[in-house]
Parts: structure tokens; sequence; C-alpha cells
């Protein structure tokens, strides 16, 4: 089977420092691949380059069997990406907001407005559809994101984060949310600190530390004698199993 998304030897440099140091991956259709690892470890990176919007790299990336640097709008027109946090455009309404994003993938008029009233009603969110969103929650915002990352229907879905500030009904739509679209044979590239969610909802397990793959599997294949979850195999496999002796540490630092 041909991999939806292809990544060869792909490298990113900010300055003098190297944070992707010859990622490869091949993504099938219809896998969800949680993308994992510690703060600063390159997965931000690694999105915007997937997404568009980072062009300056080294390597080949292809989505759907298109370049990534000769062919950036239809492969831009194929992807879903929901940010952790956005400039979301506050003045707007999220009617508003979500017509001017349905327009920018070609939407039509009757369209967006079927698919986002639908959509926002899920999120209970139907009540807000035509007030300002700077008087929106966090959760509120993100539950807008969201909608306006899935709503032209994309094979690709990126989400960076995406339960950020959810609450935990929120939260459960979300996961379910990922898995009907699993059912629906989309691709879906999940990067999150929520071990637990991950855990639960990937198929495929990547961890990255330093800008490189340390790991690559599934849960059960990733887990050695002794690792019941996520956690443990993450602890393990980026040496931060002294977590113990740091905490002691900062707080005997505030009795100084
Ligand atoms: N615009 C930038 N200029 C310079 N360095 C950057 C820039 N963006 C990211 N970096 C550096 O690149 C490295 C990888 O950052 P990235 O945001 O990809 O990490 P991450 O794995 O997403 O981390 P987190 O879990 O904290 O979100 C970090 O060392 C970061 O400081």
């Amino acid at each position: 089977m041909q991999p939806i998304i292809s990544i060869r030897e792909l490298r990113k440099n900010y300055g003098e420092k190297q944070v992707l140091k010859g990622i490869n991956l091949d993504i099938h259709p219809g896998q969800i691949i949680g993308y994992i690892g510690p703060n600063g470890a390159g997965k931000s990176t690694t999105v915007k380059i997937l997404i568009g919007l980072l062009g300056d790299f080294e390597g080949e990336v292809s989505i759907m069997g298109k370049d990534l640097r000769e062919d950036i709008l239809s492969v831009k027109s194929m992807i879903g990406y929901v940010p952790e946090n956005a400039e979301i455009y506050e003045v707007l309404t999220p009617m508003e907001y979500l017509s001017f994003i349905g327009k920018l993938y070609g939407l039509d008029d009757e369209l967006i407005e079927e698919r986002a009233m639908r959509m926002l009603q899920v999120f209970g969110l139907l009540e807000n559809k035509d007030q300002r969103m700077d008087t929106f929650s966090k959760g509120m915002r993100q539950k807008v994101l969201i909608t306006s990352g899935l709503l032209h229907n994309p094979q690709i879905v990126v989400l960076d984060e995406p339960l950020s500030g959810l609450d935990a009904n929120a939260v459960i739509i979300v996961k379910e949310i990922i898995t009907a679209l699993k059912r629906e044979n989309k691709t879906i590239f999940y990067c999150s600190h929520m071990m637990d969610v991950v855990e639960k909802v990937s198929d495929r397990i990547v961890l990255i530390d330093e800008g490189s793959i340390v790991a690559d599997g599934t849960f059960s294949s990733l887990k050695a004698h002794g690792d019941e979850t996520l956690e443990q195999i993450f602890a393990r496999l980026t040496g931060k199993q002294q977590s113990g002796a740091g905490v002691d540490e900062f707080i005997n630092a505030l009795g100084q």
C-alpha cells in the first residue's frame, strides 16, 4: 500500500541548532499516529513542516504522492490542522469565522452553514454561534478551532495538542471524533503530551527525542518488562525516570 505521508531524512536547523536530525516515517491511510516526545523534541517543528507552514527544511516530504515543496496548495487542501493555540479572529462570531475558513477552502455558503451548525451543535456551541469570540473561554475557542480544522473534510488531520482547555465532556467527544474519523479511513497525526489519551486512541506511537525518532510501534510492542502505561514507556525511553529527585530539589529550593 502507498503511504499517504512519506517523510525521508527530514532535517531542520534553526541557525546553528539542528532540531530535526533525519526523520524517516511512512504513514498509511487510516492510521492514527501518536507523535510524542519531551518539550523541545521537535514535534511542532515536524507538524509545521507537514502542514506547509515551514518551507525551509532538508529532506523529502510527500503527501498523497505529491511533493510538499512542489504542490503546496493542493497538499494544504488535503490537510486539516488543529493547533493548540491560534490567533483566532476574536471580533468575529463562530459562524463568521467558519464561513471565512470554509471559503478559503472553496466550500459554498450553504455547505459551510450546514456543516458548521451541525458541528457546533455537537460541541454545545449552537447558542453561541452568533456571539463574538472575544467573550469566549479558552475551551470554547478550542472547539471552534477543531471545527474549523475539520470543516473541509480533509483526508489527513493533524492535531497539535487539540484537547488544550477542553472540559471532560469535550475531551470524550474529541476522542470519539478521532476514532470516527479513522472509521472513515482518515489519517490522523496526533501530537500530544496527554499520554493516557495517546495510549488509547493511537494505532502506532512514534516517540521523538532531541530531533530523532527513538521508538516507533504499537503501544503493546513498545512495552518492556514492567511497563504498564505509555507514561512509563516514555520515561524509560527518554531517560526521565529521576523525576522524584528533581521534585524534591524544586521544593527544597523554596526553603532557602
Ligand atoms: N522559530 C524558532 N527559532 C529558533 N528555535 C526554535 C524555533 N522554533 C522552535 N525552536 C527550537 O526548536 C526545538 C524544537 O521545538 P519544537 O517546538 O518543535 O518542540 P516540541 O517538541 O513541539 O516541544 P513542546 O512539547 O514544548 O511543544 C526547541 O529547541 C525550540 O527551542
